[in-house]
């Protein structure tokens, strides 16, 4: 699809004063509040026809030449600056004038509201070369890589593309694994919980944007995940952002790399008992979206998620936080359960080790 840029030009009819470039700044102290006023254009401009003149634009408000809309007193003084000339004005307000607010209001059918908030995919219109693709998610997501569905709406059909969050760079292709933007604060406020030496084991870590980070920080992470692509991607990205010392990546299902994590020997227990953090929070963004209209069903969410751990790890867990993420649609909100992992739920060493 490609855009008709010429379809966005705004011809506006002006008038305009010829006056002396050394008596340009006066005259716009005369002429304050008539002048044109139009965010990003200035109002005075050169004259084409002579270097010792320029041009004041005038108000769209400013209808006759004879200039009847500025109060006399004003015309009076500046009469007795220099001559008064009035020439007509045409000025063209194009397609790199408009912002994307503008441009989206012009595309999209009469009667549809222009989203307030999307992803910067979708502002190809206003940042070509930038941003390449437009893309619409289509449907509901339904595999268990958590990758949506997409139909491009513009530019090229490739959606491998680069993303920064708080200084880390992220390679990643929206068609193969998961990826959403809007998570960057969780992503920041859990990441912003570890510490220096902390031994991070994130059971879901996609293309890694909590296991980047933390490796920046200097934690040692265990990151899986089950989309070949989406290690692929993480191991691409450790790359990039030169932390593949700290960070170890497998592709297995989460159950059996907690399984293998558990039978390594060597003080491995202490990567279960650290394993609180992205691993608990992937699961609960996958699990825990609820209807939370009422304050009461948050209430039982949060009861609801602690009976089901309790009873999945067979022991006792405490002072769980129940956080809510994000709100996801009108009536659905993301929460993520956290909680540290109690030592009954972990295989004990000795006995992994005999
Ligand atoms: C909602 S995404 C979150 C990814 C990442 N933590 C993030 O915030 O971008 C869930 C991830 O879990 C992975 N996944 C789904 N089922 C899995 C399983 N059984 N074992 C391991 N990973 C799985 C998906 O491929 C996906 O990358």
């Amino acid at each position: 699809m490609l855009l008709d840029e010429s379809k966005f030009d705004l011809h506006l009819k002006l008038w305009a004063l010829r006056i002396p470039r050394e008596l340009c700044k006066a005259a716009t102290k005369l002429l304050n509040g008539h002048m044109l006023d139009r965010p990003r254009i200035k109002p005075i401009t050169e004259d084409p026809s002579s270097e010792k003149t320029r041009f004041v634009i005038l108000s769209e408000k400013v209808q006759n030449p004879d200039l009847s809309d500025i109060p006399t007193q004003k015309l009076n003084e500046l009469e007795k600056l220099c001559k008064i000339e009035t020439v007509p004005y045409t000025l063209t307000l194009g397609y790199s004038y408009w912002g994307a607010d503008h441009v989206l209001k012009q595309v999209l059918p009469p009667g549809l509201e222009v989203p307030s908030s999307f992803e910067t995919i979708v502002k190809y219109f206003k940042n070509h070369p930038r941003i390449q693709t437009v893309v619409n998610k289509v449907g509901s997501i339904a595999n268990e890589f958590r990758v949506p569905k997409f139909e491009i709406l513009a530019g090229k059909p490739d959606m491998a593309t680069e993303v920064k969050q708080y200084g880390a760079t992220f390679k990643l292709d929206y068609g193969l694994v998961y990826w959403n933007s809007r998570l960057e604060h969780e992503h920041i406020r859990l990441v912003n919980k570890f510490n220096q030496g902390d031994i991070i084991c994130d059971m879901f870590a996609g293309i890694g944007p909590f296991a980047i980070p933390a490796a920046q920080k200097g934690c040692l992470v265990y990151a899986n995940d089950l989309n070949p692509d989406s290690i692929r991607y993480l191991k691409i990205n450790a790359d990039i952002n030169k932390v593949n010392n700290n960070i170890h990546a497998y592709n297995m299902d989460a159950r059996v790399f907690m399984s293998q994590l558990m039978t390594v020997p060597n003080g491995e227990s202490e990567v279960v008992d650290s394993s609180l953090g992205s691993s608990d929070t992937c699961n609960i963004q996958e699990n825990m979206k609820a209807n939370t209209k009422e304050r009461n069903s948050e209430m039982f969410q949060n009861k609801e998620n602690k009976d089901e751990a309790e009873s999945l790890l067979n022991a006792k867990i405490h002072e769980p936080v129940f956080h809510r993420v994000r709100d996801v649609a009108p009536n659905k909100a993301m929460y993520c359960f956290s909680f540290r992992l109690p030592e009954e739920a972990c295989i004990d060493e000795e006995i992994t080790n005999s």
